[in-house]
Order: C-alpha cells, then structure tokens, then sequence
C-alpha cells in the first residue's frame, strides 16, 4: 500500500529540497527553446524537463491547459509526461484547477486520482469555490489511492482578494474558511496531511492561519515577483511547509538539461538558507 502523499511529500521536501517546478509550456517558451509551437514541439519540451528534473527535484507540476489547447494529442503528451516524471522518482502535482458540484466532481477524481487512470497523479490542484464540501468526492479518493490535494485559498494574482478575502458570516474571511477545512482533514495526520492548500508567495501580511498540517503550495516565485528570501515575512511559522513552486524562472534556462538543474538547485539552496 503506498504511504499517503502528505508522507511522501514530507520525505521528498526533506530529501530533495522543498521545491516545485511547473511544466508550463508557454508559446513563449517553445519559441525562446527554439521549438514549434506543436505538438512536437511540446512533446520535445516536457521530455527535456522530465529528463533534467524529475530525478532532482521533489514536485513536478504540469499545468494541463498548456497541454489542453493541443486537444487529444496534447492529452497524450500529458499523460506520457506524467508517468515518466513518476517513474523517475518526482511526485506528480497536476495543475488542473478542477471544482464542480459533487456528483461531476467524482469524475474529476477518477481522472486525476484514480490509479487506473491514465493522467493518475500524485496530487491535483483543486478550486474549492463552489463550496468546500463539493469537493468530498476528491478527498474520498485521493484518501483512498494515497494521492493528495491542493485547494485554493490566498491565491498568488491580484484578482484574488475580492473572493478570497470576503467575510463569511461566522466573520471568517472565505480563504481562512477553506483553510480551516483543510485542517480538519488533515487532523490525524503525521508528519504531513495529504490536503494541501495554495497561498500565493506574493501575497503580504496574511491574516489568515496557514497552521492546517498540511503543504503550503506558494506558487508566484520568480516571474510574478516573489523571491525565496519573501516566504519567512509571508509565511511565518507556518514557512516549515511551503513548497515554493517556480515555473517560467525555471523554464526559461532550458532547453539545456545542465542549465535546468543548475538554476533548480539554486532555487533550493535558496529556498533551504530562507525558511531553514
Ligand atoms: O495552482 C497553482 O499552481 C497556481 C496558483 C496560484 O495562485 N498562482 C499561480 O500562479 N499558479 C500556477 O503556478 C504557475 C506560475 O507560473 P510562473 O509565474 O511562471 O512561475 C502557473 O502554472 C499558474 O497557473
């Protein structure tokens, strides 16, 4: 039976550097790599960072809409990219930003958290905005697969404070709501809850407690603004278990292997002389 991925999350941040890099094939990026904006050319760029990174750093986070607007042949890429990256030793987060209402939400788990499953990833993002409960049928199966979740709470663009930051009645904001939440899940847990939550790193004086035992996924390091020295003034006690997650800062060192190790690897001591 596989450990529960908050245990295997905990093991990989402490063995490889608490460190995610995203897979995010932007035009942008296939152009600068000297690539096609196809899909060869997409498939050639998710090969390169699996070879460079997915024996090195702890999270690998392919964000499925790069790989969507190639319709089902980008899906393939996806699902190809996703069992290498497993095979190679890195957990698979998969950014798929998937919420709906219950019953639909059971078929996004079969998607992503169901080991039969050809895109069955380590932990999915999750948006938790059409209710937190309507995303039961996930937390059932990811509990049942010893795979995770990452749900939305402070998320890293401007935008996000106005649902984010609203007042409940009960006089909680909505973020510090789903966090709470996340606790619950994550109460029996040790060393690490398998129900993450996203807290942006370019986010200041977060008001909300980010104590859920459970991963802090705090994506927004690198070209949105944030730097690793932040993640101690922004996370507080809770900086123990952040998970940066840098994508185009990463990215945009490729396509040569050597470069992309070489920039992760920085990141992580970065991260590692930041938050300790
Ligand atoms: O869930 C995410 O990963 C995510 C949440 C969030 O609040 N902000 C955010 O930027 N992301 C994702 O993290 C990545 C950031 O990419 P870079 O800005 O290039 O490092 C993108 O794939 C975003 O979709």
């Amino acid at each position: 039976m596989t450990p529960p991925f908050g245990t295997r999350l905990r093991q990989a941040m402490d063995k490889r550097g608490p460190l995610c890099v995203g897979i995010d094939p932007h035009v942008a990026l296939l152009e600068a790599w000297g690539l096609g904006d196809d899909v060869a050319g997409l498939e050639r760029f998710s090969r390169t960072v699996v070879e460079a990174l997915a024996g090195e750093v702890a999270v690998l986070k392919p964000q499925s809409a790069f790989f969507e607007r190639f319709g089902s042949r980008g899906i393939a890429v996806l699902e190809q990219t996703v069992a290498d990256a497993r095979s190679a030793g890195a957990l698979v987060l998969m950014d798929a930003k998937r919420g709906d209402i219950g019953s639909t939400m059971a078929a996004y788990a079969d998607a992503f958290l169901a080991p039969t499953s050809p895109l069955f990833s380590d932990a999915v993002t999750v948006s938790p905005y059409l209710g937190f409960g309507s995303l039961r049928p996930a937390v059932d199966a990811a509990r049942a697969s010893g795979s995770g979740l990452f749900a939305l709470a402070l998320t890293s663009n401007p935008e996000g404070h106005e649902v984010q930051r609203a007042v409940g009645e009960d006089g909680l904001s909505v973020a510090q709501s789903v966090l709470r939440q996340l606790a619950a899940e994550n109460a029996d847990a040790s060393p690490l809850g398998s129900f993450g939550a996203v807290v942006g790193a370019t986010l200041r004086d977060i008001g909300e407690d980010l104590e859920i035992n459970g991963a802090l996924l705090a994506p927004g390091v690198g070209a949105q603004g944030a730097t690793p020295a932040d993640l101690p003034a922004v996370f507080g006690a809770a900086a123990a278990n952040v998970l940066p997650s840098v994508s185009r800062d990463v990215l945009k060192h490729g396509p040569s292997v050597a470069a992309l190790r070489e920039v992760s690897a920085r990141f992580v001591d970065e991260v590692r002389s930041a938050i300790g």
